[in-house]
C-alpha cells in the first residue's frame, strides 16, 4: 500500500520571487489526489519539492521519517526510490527503445537478472496498454504513448508514491479520458498514492478522491474532492466554470481595479454562469481488483464530516451507498455561527445546488 506524504508549512521562493507559501497538506496514503491551480502558479515546483528536486526555505515534506527538504541527501536519495514521477512529455531517452527506456530505472537501480527486468517491463506496458510497442523508439510514436511509456517507466520500481505532472496535455479528449481510466485502474492495481497536477477539468473531476488548488501564492483548498467540486470560492468557482469573469487574469491574477471594473460592468460571475454538480468518480475497469482507497477513504471522510461545508456534506452523503451508518456525531443541520470550521477546512459559503446521487455504471 502507498504511504502518506505529510506537507506542513512549506514556502518556496527562486530569488526574491516567491512562488506560495506556508502550504500544509496530507496526501492520504494509497488515494488519489489532483493538485489544480491557473498555469504558473507553481504547481510543478510543488512536485519537485516532494521529491527533494526543489529545496524550498520553510517547512517540511514528511515521507516514511525522512523530510525531503531538510534530511541529509543520502536520505532524501533512498527517501525518492518510493516515488514513481511522470512528466509532462514522458521524458523518455530519445536513442532507446521503449523496452530500454523502461528498463532504464531496474538496470541503474537493481541487481535484477534480464530475464527478471524482461517480466517486468513486458507487465507494465500490459498495464500501460503498449504491449507490443516495446521496440519503437519515442520519436516514432505519439504524444500519448509517449506519456503512458513514461508512466510505465514510473511504475517499474513498485512505487509507494507516484507524481504525475499533467498526464493529459497534448491528449484530445478522448486520450484524455482513457488517460484517467488508466489512472484510476492504476490505483486499483498497486494501491499507491498518487497526486496529479492538472489543468484537465474532466480528470479533475472524475478521478481523484481528493482536491486540491494553488492561487496567489498560497493552497486555497485541499480535502475531499466534494469540498473543491461544490466550493464557492471565486476562484475555485472561475476554474472550474473555464470562465474570464473572476480573480484569474491572462497572464497573472487580476488585480483589485480590473475586479471593481468587471463588477461595474455587470459581467455575470463564474457562480452565476454556470450550475455546479459532483459526478461520481470512475471506478476501474471490471475484472481489475477493486480501489482499497475507497473504504479507507470513506472512514476518513466520514470522520470529518461535520467540519465539511453542507454543500459538500450533503455531496459526501449522496455517493455513499445505501444504508452506510453515518457517524453518531454528525450533525445535519448548520454548525452554529462562529464555531468555523476545523484549520485546513475551508470555511462553509452559500450552498451550491443539491448535487445528483451517483448513477449506476452501465
Ligand atoms: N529553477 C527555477 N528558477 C527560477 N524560477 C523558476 C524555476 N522553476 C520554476 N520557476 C518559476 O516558478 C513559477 C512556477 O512554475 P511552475 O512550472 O511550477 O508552474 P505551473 O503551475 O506548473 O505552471 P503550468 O501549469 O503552466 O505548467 C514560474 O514563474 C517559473 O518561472
Amino acid at each position: 500500500m502507498g504511504i502518506e506524504v505529510v506537507v506542513e508549512g512549506l514556502t518556496k521562493s527562486f530569488g526574491r520571487k516567491n512562488i506560495w507559501q506556508d502550504i500544509t497538506l496530507t496526501l492520504p496514503a494509497g488515494e488519489v489526489s489532483v493538485m489544480l491551480g491557473p498555469s504558473g502558479t507553481g504547481k510543478t515546483v510543488f512536485l519537485k519539492s516532494l521529491i527533494g528536486l526543489v529545496k524550498p526555505e520553510r517547512g517540511s515534506v514528511l515521507v516514511d521519517g525522512v523530510d525531503m527538504v531538510r534530511s541529509r541527501e543520502r536520505d532524501v536519495y533512498e527517501a525518492r526510490k518510493k516515488f514513481g514521477l511522470m512528466f509532462q512529455d514522458g521524458a523518455l531517452f530519445g536513442s532507446m527503445n521503449l523496452f530500454d527506456n523502461i528498463a532504464f530505472p531496474l538496470r541503474e537501480h537493481t541487481r535484477k537478472k534480464e530475464s527478471e527486468i524482461r517480466r517486468i517491463v513486458m507487465e507494465r506496458l500490459e498495464m500501460v496498454g503498449l504491449a507490443g510497442d516495446e521496440d519503437k523508439l519515442p520519436g516514432e510514436i505519439s504524444g500519448g504513448m509517449r506519456k503512458r511509456a513514461g508512466l510505465a517507466r514510473a511504475l517499474v520500481l513498485d512505487p509507494e508514491i507516484i507524481l504525475c505532472d499533467e498526464p493529459d496535455s497534448g491528449l484530445d479528449p478522448v486520450r484524455t479520458a482513457y488517460t484517467s481510466q488508466l489512472l484510476i485502474d492504476l490505483n486499483a492495481q498497486i494501491d499507491a498514492t498518487m497526486l496529479i497536477v492538472t489543468h484537465n477539468l474532466d480528470i479533475a473531476a472524475t478521478v481523484p478522491d481528493n482536491m486540491g488548488m494553488l492561487f496567489r501564492r498560497h493552497l486555497v483548498t485541499f480535502g475531499p474532492r466534494e469540498v473543491l467540486l461544490t466550493s464557492d470560492e471565486p476562484v475555485v468557482a472561475q476554474f472550474l466554470s473555464g470562465s474570464r469573469s473572476g480573480p484569474i487574469g491572462m497572464s497573472e491574477e487580476k488585480d483589485a481595479a480590473t475586479l471593481a471594473r468587471e463588477a461595474d460592468d455587470g459581467a455575470p460571475g463564474p457562480l452565476q454562469t454556470v450550475p455546479r454538480e459532483v459526478v461520481p468518480q470512475l471506478e476501474p475497469t471490471p475484472g481489475l481488483p477493486e480501489r482499497q482507497a475507497v473504504r479507507r477513504r470513506r472512514e476518513r471522510v466520514l470522520g470529518m464530516l461535520d467540519q465539511l461545508p453542507p454543500a459538500a456534506r450533503r455531496a459526501i452523503e449522496a455517493s455513499l451507498p445505501q444504508h452506510t451508518p453515518l457517524p453518531r456525531r454528525v450533525s445535519t443541520t448548520r454548525r452554529p455561527p462562529g464555531t468555523g470550521p476545523e484549520p485546513g477546512v475551508p470555511a462553509a459559503g452559500a450552498e451550491s445546488p443539491a448535487p445528483r446521487p451517483p448513477q449506476e455504471r452501465p
